[in-house]
């Protein structure tokens, strides 16, 4: 098979894989040789090579088979010269399999203030319109701390948190303000989706110099939602290169993600170790009192834009009380009931509340239930759903279920004996046997604590 063949039946896989994978990962691959259950691909770079191998080696093995082209393995070498273009014919020597030859290092290019330019930033974004209260007083600190710019003090600012509590919204108003305060500072905020994207296009573009370059030129990284990157090795690998220059230059790391870096899964152990060696702060759920400040505020905005709107006195407490999910379901109930309020020339009380909000209100009511628990304490354990559930009794497994027991009896109105039944018909002392275990060890496990409130947070968001 040469890789006119390849390039003539290709095509079928932008099916299997979608239009952008196909064009960013399929096109650029050449066929340079089939023998011995082995095709061999020339790629551009050692990770390029990986990427393809790992997500769509599957994909192209399936694919060679169903077009008579059976083979075992795929074999990726990086090409010694410039490839021609995907759809240009093959040379004959092209055929042959290349010997695998090192990444071309490209010259650094100039970093340019456009090249430093990350996401943009939302102008709402900032301290003035952060809601300070008990659950988030800590990483507000922190966060004012950074945005001050001074020396730096800890590095990297950690701030996670579940979904939509504020960690994005601290992120910007630390960007905004430092660009405030120090026009010529190097701030680059992105996301760690971003970051690999960018990384990515370094490599197949063949501008990895200039991709460290730029990365080790700012003043101030800030990456968003880093768990992104977990199991993304040669991402992880170049955040790490990336995170160790920056340090030893002494210049400032903010990292945002939805959990302690100890707890993100796959992510590299040395990427664990340095994220905690700034300041880890937790960006707790809200409580009540956080919950109506925000609405208050969000309020006040939205009277100055539907003037003349009347709130009636218990409607933000109401929902301050009901909606307990999150900041963004929060605000979205409110711009909602505004906007009704306002086409229909209503004032907004109880019952337009009500009425406006049904599914949101009834969103929030929402129990946990014991599969839900169930589900996710395997998956965070790693183990299958159906063992949860069955009889084995290795420690890996039973500790698990002794924790979605216990679970099970805190997040749930559920009685023993009914939550016994659902753990395959086990009587209710062996639940009760296992609550009480699961409360012994939290005296003492730190680690089954985090798990816990983990799992807690995952479950109620
Ligand atoms: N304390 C607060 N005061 C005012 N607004 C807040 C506060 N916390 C969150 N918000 C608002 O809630 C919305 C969601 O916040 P943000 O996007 O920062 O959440 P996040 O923690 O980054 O969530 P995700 O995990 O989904 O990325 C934003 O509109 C933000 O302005």
């Amino acid at each position: 098979m040469t890789n006119d063949t390849w390039v003539q039946m290709r095509d079928g896989l932008q099916q299997r894989v979608g239009r952008n994978n196909f064009v960013t990962w399929i096109e650029p691959l050449k066929l340079a040789g089939v023998g011995e259950g082995v095709a061999r691909f020339e790629v551009p770079t050692v990770f390029f090579g990986d990427w393809v191998s790992r997500n769509f080696g599957d994909h192209i093995r399936l694919h060679l088979a169903e077009g008579g082209a059976a083979v075992e393995r795929l074999e990726f070498a990086v090409c010694a010269t410039p490839r021609p273009a995907a759809n240009q014919p093959a040379t004959p020597a092209a055929t042959a399999a290349p010997a695998p030859a090192p990444v071309k290092a490209s010259k650094p290019k100039p970093v340019i203030e456009e090249d430093l330019r990350g996401a943009p930033l939302d102008a709402r974004f900032t301290f003035d319109s952060f809601v300070v209260g008990k659950p988030n007083e800590l990483a507000h600190a922190a966060a004012r701390r950074v945005a001050e710019g001074g020396p730096v003090t800890f590095n990297p600012l950690f701030l996670y948190g579940g979904v939509g509590l504020g960690k994005t919204h601290l992120m910007h108003a630390i960007a905004h303000e430092l660009q405030m305060r120090q026009p010529d500072l190097r701030v680059l905020y992105l996301s760690a989706e971003q970051f690999m994207y960018r990384f990515v296009q370094a490599l197949r573009e063949r501008e990895i110099m200039g991709f460290k370059e730029l990365f080790r030129s700012v003043d101030v990284l800030m990456v968003d939602d880093v768990q992104f990157i977990a199991g993304k090795d040669s991402t992880q690998e170049e955040f790490f290169h990336t995170f160790n220059a920056l340090v030893d230059q002494n210049k400032q790391i903010v990292i945002s993600a939805d959990r302690a870096p100890g707890e993100i899964k796959d992510l590299e152990e040395r990427i664990k170790s340095r994220l905690q060696c700034g300041l880890v702060v937790d960006l707790h759920p809200t409580d009540y009192e956080l919950r109506l400040g925000i609405l208050q505020q969000k309020a006040e905005y939205y009277h100055q834009q539907y003037k003349g709107l009347m709130l009636a006195d218990g409607v933000l407490e109401f929902l301050a009380h009901r909606i307990t999910t999150n900041v963004r379901v929060l605000e979205g109930a409110l711009t909602r009931l505004f906007a009704f309020a306002s086409l229909v020339g209503r004032e907004i009380n109880l019952d337009l509340t009500q009425d406006c909000l049904a599914d949101i209100l009834r969103a929030s009511d929402r129990k946990v239930t014991i599969e839900e628990i169930q589900r996710k304490v395997a998956e965070h354990y790693n183990i299958r759903l159906s063992d949860m559930i069955g009889p084995k009794r290795l420690r890996t497994i039973a500790r698990p279920r002794q924790v979605a027991m216990y679970l099970s009896k805190q997040l749930t109105p559920r009685s023993l004996p009914e939550i016994g039944r659902r753990f395959g018909g086990r009587d209710h002392t062996t639940i009760m046997h296992g609550v009480r275990k699961i409360e012994e060890l939290m005296a003492t496990d730190s680690q089954l604590n985090d798990d816990l409130q983990l799992l807690r947070r995952l479950l109620q968001a």
